[in-house]
């Protein structure tokens, strides 16, 4: 199969004890600045996604994360110039160390219906339906 029409990214819907999930800002200079969006980044050539994932993770937040601890979640596809982008949304709830902003210029952490309120790529909005899905389905 010829993949090189899509642009596979992986992010990571990290939740903590009380289901709350964490968010970044993307910062000024890069594409869609201002914008909150979950961790992750591009799959490289060779990659397996949740290696990408987890080395992702490390980079932009500092955090270690098994990649056993990668639950997937949901998808979305949005397009980008010539290619189709294809996201992979994960949810993780088990990390090592405190998420730093090493790549963004904030990190928040909310609850699935608070995320409505923040600027997000637009490819995310289904993702957040997903996460309050999740939520509900969630024991107590
Ligand atoms: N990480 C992340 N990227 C997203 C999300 N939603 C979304 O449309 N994207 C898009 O997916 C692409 C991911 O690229 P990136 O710039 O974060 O990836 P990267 O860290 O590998 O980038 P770089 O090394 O080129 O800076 C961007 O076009 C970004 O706008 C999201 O929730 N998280």
């Amino acid at each position: 199969m010829d993949n090189s029409t899509i642009l596979l990214v992986v992010a990571a819907a990290l939740t903590d004890p009380q289901g709350r999930i964490l968010v970044q800002r993307r910062p000024a200079g890069k594409a869609m600045a201002g914008l909150w969006e979950f961790p992750g980044g591009k799959v490289e050539p060779g990659e397996a996604p949740e290696a990408a994932l987890v080395r992702e993770l490390a980079e932009e937040l500092g955090v270690g994360v098994a990649a056993e601890d990668l639950t997937p979640l949901t998808f979305a596809t949005a397009p980008v110039s010539e290619r189709t982008l294809l996201l992979l949304l994960y949810r993780c709830d088990r990390w090592q160390g405190e998420p730093q902003p090493i790549d963004a210029d904030a990190l928040d952490w909310r609850r699935p219906a608070d995320l409505r309120d923040l600027a997000m790529p637009p490819a995310d909005l289904p993702f957040i339906d997903a996460l309050a899905a999740f939520e509900s389905r969630a024991p107590e």
